[in-house]
């Protein structure tokens, strides 16, 4: 846990807690006692706190925090208090990734040195919680609180160099970190120990502190949308400016409140989903699950279709070293795609991707041996069978065949082929190269080996893979298309479209549905809702009641704004206008006048219509649908739905994702009830039924969590 070892003069205590170091109780009670003896002991005149394995230390131990073992003495506070009292010299040496209580470990230290390994960082905000143990109080004193504050709201961790240029760091060396710090602490002299702690220092640059703290409120409060974490740092920053032991008190009664709010156990949740998601199994046959399946091992990645899609694919296969056979039919496509893709490389690693690494060409039969294609070709279901009898019968008998189709029926596609069980869905989020989830769908005949090798893909390229089972839409697009239609019978009802955006916005969300639908562009769920038969280019099937189509209430508006040519941004027009050039929606009176319009023809009585109702009818079917989703087994559990909303549809993190928002947060008996209500007013809307595992959890009293424990591996 924590070895001790002297080096003549110099006492050195080891973190050994594999594989982070994480300071759980047993790691800091043998670092306190360390600590101790070495100040006991006569032959010691100064100390090095350093970490084994990969890193130094990845901060406090977060599987503690919902238990009584964080307060078990000693604290990561009283340890960090014990190191600052220390009468001999405490030098921290930082390697590897060095997070939280590990940065205020050696905040409290009286030199930190580090390899060039070290990254350091305050993650804290993004679990809800405040950098305490005196990091709001020490850092300002040591970079500044510019510095400071960019580094505690932000989580962001600095490299080395740029921790030493801040002056977080004293020295950085290139080899040999023990070695090195066992050197540097048998230089330093006890007689300065007083001026080297931080506590007795004052904030630099402090009459320029009202600018700089005006300016980060301003920028945290556009920026947090609700989270609660960021601005209440920069309030314990701000208390740096006070006398250290005031700056301290109020540290940690902030500290106490976000310890102890709904947002940080939210956050603390999401933080272990992503991570819970990795030990997937099928609901329907748990023997088929990570532990049971042996990936294949993928070196080179075939990519079908270089439109959007296939250029952030792409992009991502090769940042992580894979080599990619791009395949397109069109070769002026093929040409812009290419330049896009070593733009963006360019960009990233200052060099162009290495020639053997990219293939370009509109030869299918250049996919001949690569391990694994991903086809992007238009979502078009006759295309996409084609497309893989043509993969079939070109590539290698053990090529694994991916689509990245949004909803399309993974069993169809794969019975194009004779491999149905190499055939899975790899559902990347656009930008595909920037958006870090990845909703892998099983069909009927996949292979337990298929799926774990599309699962290992996207940790290579560095996203989260979430498995998922095949129904329209798959979990994602399924839950999310129902906030959109309920979004558009508020405006049927008396809403404006940024009225709808606004409430979403405050909720948390970086954009209502309105912008969402103007910037990915209307006409591609136009020509879906065409494709499934609930509308035309021209209006409504014939036959077909304007608003009711295929036993449901459905509203026209979007397609008659389709009709128009008003697809959004890209045609400067959707539900907003935007100036040439420019992405600002705009409120746009001919919306108005046409939703005006259409109420006055169908006879909609406009009401006032509360933020509250415009939050719960957006965003309470789609939750309704994720217990569907459960129901039917279609998900592992309920982490899986959360993590897909939180990372591929800027569901806010802060609330833990739609799953466990209803779970902890509205409660599934208010939930519930809310549904009623609302199937009352709008019976010609199935998606207000309750489905029946919620009704069954909320008459017995359970929680998704306790139902989720119990059905994973
Ligand atoms: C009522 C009175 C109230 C009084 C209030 C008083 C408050 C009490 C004070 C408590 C102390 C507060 C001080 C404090 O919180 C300071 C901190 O240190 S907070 C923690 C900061 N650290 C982090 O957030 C680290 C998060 N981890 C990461 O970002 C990544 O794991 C990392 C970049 C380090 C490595 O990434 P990678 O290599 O990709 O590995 P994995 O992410 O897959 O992780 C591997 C494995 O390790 C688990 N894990 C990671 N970090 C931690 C951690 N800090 N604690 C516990 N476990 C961790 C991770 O879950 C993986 O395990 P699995 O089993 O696979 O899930
Ligand atoms: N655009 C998005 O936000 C998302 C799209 N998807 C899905 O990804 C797929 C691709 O979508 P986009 O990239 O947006 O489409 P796109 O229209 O930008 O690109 C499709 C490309 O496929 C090429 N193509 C068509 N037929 C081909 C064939 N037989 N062989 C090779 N290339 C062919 C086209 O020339 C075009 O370049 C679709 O299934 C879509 O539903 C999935 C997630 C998000």
């Amino acid at each position: 846990m924590a070895e001790c070892a002297t080096y003549g003069t110099v006492a050195v205590l080891q973190i050994n807690n594999p594989p982070l170091n994480v300071l759980g109780h047993d790691v800091r009670s043998q670092l306190m006692s360390g600590l101790q003896q070495a100040l006991q002991d006569k032959a010691v005149c100064s100390i090095v706190i350093m970490g084994k394995g990969q890193t130094f230390t990845a901060g406090a131990d977060v599987k503690e925090f919902g238990t009584e073992k964080v307060f078990w003495e000693p604290t990561l506070h009283s340890l960090v208090e014990a190191v600052s009292a220390s009468t001999k010299p405490v030098v921290t040496a930082i390697h590897g990734t060095t997070l939280g209580g590990g940065v205020a470990l050696a905040l409290a230290s009286h030199y930190r040195l580090a390899d060039s390994s070290a990254k350091m960082g305050l993650p804290e905000v993004q679990l809800g919680i405040l950098p305490t143990c005196g990091v709001t109080q020490r850092l300002p004193r040591l970079v500044g609180l510019q510095t400071a504050v960019r580094m505690v709201t932000s989580g962001q961790t600095q490299s080395a160099q740029q921790a030493l240029t801040a002056g977080l760091l004293d020295k950085v060396v290139t080899d040999d970190l023990l070695k090195k710090a066992v050197g540097f602490a048998r230089s330093v002299d006890v007689r300065g120990l007083e001026a080297r702690r931080v506590s007795s220092w004052t904030v630099p640059g402090a009459d320029r502190a009202e600018d700089v703290l005006d300016a980060a409120r301003k920028t945290l409060v556009r920026r947090s949308r609700g989270a609660i974490a960021p601005l209440t740092a920069l309030q314990a920053i701000q208390a740096s400016l006070l006398p250290f032991e005031t700056g301290m008190k109020r540290e940690a009664e902030l500290g106490r409140y976000l310890w102890t709010s709904w947002q940080a156990a939210a956050l603390r949740y999401a933080f272990f989903a992503e991570r819970t998601v990795k030990r997937w199994h099928i609901p329907r046959n748990k023997n088929v699950n990570y532990r049971t399946a042996e990936p294949m091992d993928i070196k080179s990645v075939g990519v079908l279709g270089a439109g959007t899609m296939g250029v952030g694919i792409t992009i991502s296969l090769l940042q992580a070293g894979l080599k990619v056979v791009l395949t397109e039919v069109n070769k002026a496509q093929l040409d812009k795609a290419v330049s896009l893709i070593q733009r963006s490389l360019e960009g990233k690693s200052g060099g162009k991707p290495q020639p053997m690494q990219l293939r370009a060409t509109t030869d299918y039969s250049q996919l001949r041996e690569v391990d694994l294609v991903i086809e992007a070709v238009f979502e078009d279901l006759a295309l996409k069978k084609k497309v893989f009898q043509q993969l079939d019968a070109v590539t290698n008998p053990r090529t694994i065949l991916a689509t990245n189709t949004s909803g399309l029926d993974i069993d169809q596609i794969a019975a194009a082929t004779q491999r149905p069980d190499k055939v899975i869905g790899t559902h990347f989020f656009s930008p595909a190269h920037v958006m870090r989830l990845l909703e892998n769908i099983y069909g009927r005949h996949t292979s337990v080996e298929t799926i774990a090798t599309a699962m290992q893909l996207g940790a290579t390229i560095g996203k989260v893979g979430v498995l998922v089972g095949n129904c329209p839409g798959f979990v994602g697009n399924r839950m999310k298309g129902l906030n959109f239609t309920e979004a558009m019978f508020l405006l049927e009802e008396g809403a404006e479209p940024q009225d709808v955006d606004k409430a979403l916005e405050e909720f948390g969300f970086a954009m209502g549905p309105f912008r969402v639908s103007d910037l990915a562009g209307g006409d591609v769920h136009w020509r879906r809702r065409i494709q499934a038969g609930l509308t035309t280019e021209h209006g409504p099937p014939p036959y077909t009641p304007v608003l009711y189509r295929q036993g449901n209430r459905y509203s026209p508006l979007a397609d008659m704004l389709c009709m128009q040519g008003r697809f959004g941004q890209k045609t400067g027009a959707g539900w907003y206008r935007y100036k040439s050039g420019s992405r600002t929606a705009l409120p746009d009176a001919e919306v108005h006048r046409l939703i005006h319009k259409h109420r006055q023809d169908h006879g909609f009585q406009r009401r006032n219509i509360s933020s509250q109702e415009i939050v719960e009818r957006c965003l309470f079917p789609l939750i309704n649908e994720g217990f569907r989703i459960l129901e039917e087994g279609l998900a592992t559990g309920p982490q899986d739905i959360d993590v897909i909303f939180l990372l591929g549809f800027g569901w806010p993190r802060h609330t833990g994702g739609p799953m466990y928002y209803a779970d902890k947060v509205v409660g599934l008996g208010n939930l519930l009830q809310s549904l009623e209500k609302y199937r009352a007013y709008h019976p010609r809307s199935a998606h207000w039924v309750p489905s029946s595992l919620l009704r069954k959890m909320a008459a017995q009293g359970t929680s998704l969590s306790i139902w989720a424990a119990g059905s994973r591996l």
